[in-house]
Order: C-alpha cells, then sequence, then structure tokens
C-alpha cells in the first residue's frame, strides 16, 4: 500500500460555514485565496426535504471555466487551491466537522497539480432520470434523547435487530458509543435514525448523517493514478469516511455509460446490488456513477489487501433499493496511509457479498502491491 508524506506546502484557509441559501454566483468568498477574493460557483441545492437533488440539475460552471483556462494555469498551484477551495465550499454544510481536504502530487516529473476537472464536488445523492424521488422512511422511532441500544420500545433499534439478530455480537445498533461500526456487523444494512424520529442529534443511531470527521487527501499516486491518504493522524477500525456520492442511474443507463468508460480504461460505476435486495434471483434496478459528480471517495483505488469496506445505509430513504454507499475503515489505518476497498467485494465464505461489483466488469492489471494481490482487478 502506498504511503503519501505530504510536502510542506502552506494554504491559505477557506471561508467554510456559510449558508447557502444566501450565495449567488457572484458573490465574493470573503477570505479569497492568498488575498485574492474569487467568486463563488456554489449551487444552493433543495431547499426542503420534499425536495431532492437531480442530475439534470448538475453545476458545471466552475468546471467548464477552469478547462477553458490555458494549459499552463491547469497545471499551477492556484488551480489546485481553487480546487481544495470548492471542495470546501461544497461540504461546508453536511460535513461541519471535516478537517480540510488537501490535494498533493508528490510525483516527480509528473506536472498536474489537481485532479482532472471533470466533476461537480458534492456528498450528496443526484437522481437521474426514471429515478424515483427520496422516500421517507415509514419506520421512525419516538424515544427521548438519544436511544437506548436496550430500548425494548425504540423502533429504529427494532428494525435493525431485525436484519442482523442472526450475527454473533448482534445487540444493539450498528454503532458503538464512540460512533464506530460493529465490526462483526459490517455485512449487514445500517438503518440510522431519520429526520422523522425524536430523538436527539446525540443519538448513537446517527453518524453518516453528521459527516466526516477524520482527516484524509487525495494524492497522485504513481500507478493507478489519484487516490485517497490518510492524514496525519491515524485512523481506528470502524471509522465512517463518507459516502460514495454521484449520480443515481437506472441499471440500463449504468450498462451504457459503463461500455464508454471501459474504452478509456476508466470507471466509477458501481451496481447496487447488496445480497438482502436479491430475491429469487439477482437484479440490478440502479447503479451509482461518480464520474460527474462525486467527493474524495470517486478517487479511492482497489485494492486486494483492502483496509475500508463498502456498507448500505439508509438515513433518509425508505425505499430499500436506494440505499447509500457509506465507506468503513476495515481496520487501523496508520497517517498518510493509502485508503482502498476492495471492487470485487470481500472475499468471504458466508452468503453474504459485502460490497457490489462493477457495473460492465472487464479485467485489467492490479497495481495495489499488496501482497495478497491476485494480479487483475475489475474495471
Ligand atoms: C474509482 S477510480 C479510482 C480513482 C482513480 N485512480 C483516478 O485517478 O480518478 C477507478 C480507476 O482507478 C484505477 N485503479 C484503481 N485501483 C487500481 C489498481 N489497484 N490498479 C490499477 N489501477 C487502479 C483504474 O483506472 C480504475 O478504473
Amino acid at each position: 500500500m502506498d504511503i503519501a508524506h505530504p510536502p510542506d506546502i502552506s494554504y491559505a484557509t477557506q471561508g467554510s460555514s456559510r449558508d447557502s441559501s444566501l450565495v449567488t454566483e457572484t458573490e465574493d468568498i470573503s477570505s479569497g485565496i492568498r488575498g485574492i477574493s474569487l467568486e463563488t460557483w456554489a449551487s444552493p441545492g433543495p431547499s426542503s426535504p420534499q425536495d431532492y437533488y437531480q442530475a439534470k440539475d448538475m453545476p458545471h460552471l466552475l468546471q467548464d471555466h477552469i478547462n477553458s483556462l490555458p494549459p499552463s494555469y491547469l497545471k499551477s498551484d492556484f488551480v489546485r487551491e481553487i480546487f481544495e477551495a470548492h471542495i470546501s465550499e461544497s461540504t461546508a454544510e453536511d460535513e461541519p466537522d471535516a478537517p480540510q481536504i488537501r490535494i498533493y502530487n508528490p510525483i516527480e516529473g509528473d506536472d498536474e497539480t489537481s485532479p482532472p476537472w471533470e466533476f461537480h464536488y458534492s456528498n450528496h445523492m443526484w437522481h437521474g432520470e426514471g429515478v424515483p424521488a427520496p422516500e421517507y422512511s415509514k419506520v421512525r422511532c419516538s424515544c427521548k434523547g438519544p436511544c437506548d441500544p436496550k430500548s425494548k420500545t425504540c423502533a429504529c433499534l427494532r428494525r435493525q435487530e431485525g436484519y442482523t439478530r442472526d450475527a454473533e455480537g448482534a445487540k444493539g445498533f450498528m454503532y458503538d458509543n464512540k460512533g464506530r461500526l460493529n465490526m462483526k456487523l459490517m455485512q449487514y444494512p445500517i438503518f440510522e435514525c431519520n429526520d422523522l424520529c425524536s430523538c436527539s442529534d446525540e443519538c448513537r443511531n446517527r453518524v453518516v448523517q453528521h459527516g466526516r470527521k477524520c482527516s484524509i487527501n487525495i494524492v497522485k499516486t504513481k500507478e493507478k493514478g489519484w487516490g485517497v491518504f490518510a492524514g496525519e493522524k491515524p485512523i481506528p477500525e470502524g471509522t465512517y469516511l463518507g459516502i460514495y456520492s454521484g449520480e443515481l442511474l437506472s441499471d440500463a443507463e449504468g450498462e451504457e455509460r459503463g461500455l464508454k468508460y471501459n474504452k478509456f480504461g476508466r470507471t466509477y460505476l458501481f451496481n447496487i446490488d447488496w445480497w438482502y435486495l436479491q430475491r429469487d434471483e439477482p437484479e440490478i434496478k440502479y447503479v451509482v456513477d461518480a464520474y460527474h459528480i462525486g467527493n474524495f471517495t470517486r478517487f479511492l483505488n482497489h485494492s486486494c489487501a483492502p483496509n475500508c469496506c463498502l456498507v448500505p445505509c439508509y438515513v433518509n430513504e425508505g425505499n430499500l433499493e436506494k440505499p447509500l454507499f457509506t465507506v468503513f475503515t476495515l481496520h487501523d489505518v496508520q497517517p498518510y496511509e493509502e485508503l482502498c476497498f476492495s471492487y470485487r467485494g470481500l472475499d468471504d465464505d458466508s452468503d453474504h457479498q459485502s460490497a457490489p461489483n462493477q457495473t460492465d466488469a472487464i479485467y485489467v492489471p492490479c497495481r495495489c502491491g499488496a501482497a495478497t494481490c491476485k494480479g487483475k482487478m475489475f474495471l
């Protein structure tokens, strides 16, 4: 696994806690970058819970603008700083406790300063054509204060244990009192308390909805393109990292896109085909595509010895077919270690396949570098 020691670069700080309802396309970012004020390209997004993110509304003005700059600007440090500012601005509301994401390219002789400007940074799911709008879950609890993991009456706990009851160590919620995933249950879907529950915000069954808290960076690797690396602090096992966000598409649209992506050797498509959704025969209804829109998780590379895993999770979604793909650490991660998951899913003898396969899979040589590398990976 690669280790990234970031170069000593000092960064300007960006204003981050902003009310997006006040944002207009011409408003100045007050702190700017290196004292230079910038226009903001933030999109206000949906303003009510009934409203939702739709792929047809995906912002692209910033990307178009940057891509129209002369090549020398595109490879400048200034453009990298704009990328970092775009990340901070797009995520300030949904992950208020998240340390800022930095971008590094430590590869000698490689002058790319930021990943390609081919996507809009967002932590949300943007619904494509024909994909139903989010629906509220019919399950909500009426607990007072934080939910009790031993409660006899909490409706959310009852639903969660309905899925996990056969697992060893299955009592209680999916998270411990530090908000870490119970690794014995990592192959089961998470059902968090939602906006209609009456429990408090401090409830231990609310983790994904509070956003990332650990430090990660986007770093160029020698053989796998851009990747995601831990920051300066170790990350404990079971820590929530982020949602594999992107466009939520019908299977037919995913198939069509997959054929195109395979031609240029990079894909960001994942099928939603968790074991508990497969009834009589496996059926894929939706796929997630992070090519045009996504967050740092779109840079997570494949490893045959992964330190992260994907877990399906429901927050404000009652449609079982539309879980969020949430990324958690599989074990303790050292500072500056690369974060990877297995694109094949976790090899396991049990009936439960805990991570989805990529759509339209074709094999290419794997460069994960693990001692147990199988030599090839899905595209
Ligand atoms: C979801 S993207 C990961 C981010 C990508 N490295 C980038 O620069 O945008 C998946 C693509 O990364 C590359 N990749 C990921 N893991 C790899 C591995 N273990 N060996 C070789 N290439 C890998 C492949 O091109 C793959 O299609």
